[in-house]
């Protein structure tokens, strides 16, 4: 992959003009809801039941900006994905994509979104990926010149040359969403829908997947709405985010304000010369132990808090941590669960 343009720092590069003409919201949900009936029990005594998967949630994204919409396990992510993309029908709600209705519009609206949902492939399997390029051409209806122009761009930013003549099924899941991405974006679309697109990969992929899409939101003014449960993506491609939970809608803003909605205290990870019960100073909880390691929550100033534990404890090492993003939402969750916020270092989900 092409190393990003120098200076091309996130956020700073302006929209091109083209795509910032239309001031209407690329996506505009209001009220929007989905059920879906299941049934539950044992075989004799079978009953429906009504789930709201999506309940009264609004939100818009304007053109040209990258927004996150998070949420924990069965929040109600990939339902409303497939809302947007004209897959399943909304029970209640206005939405409109592009200025389309998606469920009535669905054809229409394909040509002008670029969809990708990173467990499955939009390839065919069996095909090498450049027969598989060559066809999105028929789906989409664009001509001969403009594919060949639009392609080589894509071979050329998603690095596909090596690959270009191995079936699909042979790739590596990095090769694969690379050839996805490029199926997705042929017909040029104003907007990409992402569905956990660094899913799997690793770390060197996941960046270049990352920075590929920066770039075209950078360069082209392509809106990405992404699901995702990788905080690393979250905190290099998104200035905004829209987290749901049960179905709803629980937090829309920026970075800064989902840290202030969740405050997260700073945590003092302790190494003492020998395991020890846990710490007991003022201006500090211990919240974890394991060995000698012990973590501490922070309420007041670390340096007192140092200066009281080497009064009592004898201290092998000491790191201050900084809550990240992933100990917000972690915080978040929790909160929508009930629960008590998990202890650091453990997972977001
Ligand atoms: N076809 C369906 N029939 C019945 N219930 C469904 C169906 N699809 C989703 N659900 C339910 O709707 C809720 C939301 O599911 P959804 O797949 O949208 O969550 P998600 O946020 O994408 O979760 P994950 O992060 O695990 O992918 C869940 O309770 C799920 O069980």
């Amino acid at each position: 992959m092409r190393p990003g343009r120098p200076g091309l720092a996130r956020g700073t590069a302006p929209l091109p003009i083209h795509r910032e003409l239309t001031l209407e919201p690329v996506v505009d949900a209001r009220g929007l809801g989905r059920d879906f009936v299941r049934t539950t029990g044992p075989l004799l005594r079978r009953r429906r039941e009504r789930v709201n998967a999506v309940h009264d949630v609004t939100f818009s994204v304007a053109p040209g900006e990258i927004v996150g919409y998070l949420g924990p396990n069965g929040a109600g992510k990939s339902t409303t994905m497939k809302m947007l993309t004209g897959v399943l029908t909304p029970t209640r709600g206005r939405l409109r994509v592009c200025g389309l209705e998606p469920a009535r519009h669905r054809t229409r609206l394909a040509a002008r979104v670029g969809v990708v949902f990173g467990q499955r492939t939009a390839l065919w399997w069996d095909l090498p990926l450049r027969d598989s390029l060559a066809l999105t051409r028929h789906l989409y209806r664009v001509d001969a010149a403009t594919h060949s122009a639009r392609l080589a761009e894509l071979v050329d930013l998603l690095d596909l040359g090596p690959f270009l003549g191995t079936p699909v099924r042979q790739l590596s899941l990095g090769q694969r969403m690379r050839g996805d991405l490029a199926a997705a974006l042929l017909h040029d679309p104003g907007l990409l829908v992402l569905d956990e697109p660094t899913i799997g990969l690793d770390v060197v992929s996941r960046s270049a997947i990352r920075e590929f899409l920066l770039r075209r939101n950078a360069e082209r003014g392509t809106t990405i709405l992404l699901t995702t449960h990788d905080l690393g993506d979250v905190e290099r491609l998104c200035r905004r985010v829209v987290v749901i939970d049960h179905g709803r809608l629980v937090f829309d803003g920026g970075l800064d304000g989902l840290r202030a909605t969740a405050p997260t205290p700073r945590v003092l990870v302790v190494d003492l010369a020998a395991p020890a019960d846990p710490v007991e100073v003022a201006g500090a909880r211990t919240v974890r132990v394991e060995g000698p390691r012990q973590w501490l929550e922070l309420s007041a100033n670390p340096a007192e808090v140092i200066a009281a534990l080497s009064r009592s404890h004898a201290v092998a090492d000491l790191t201050l941590r900084e809550p990240d993003i992933e100990d917000v939402v972690a915080r978040l969750y929790a909160r929508g669960r009930g629960a008590e916020a998990p202890a650091p270092g453990g997972t977001a989900d």
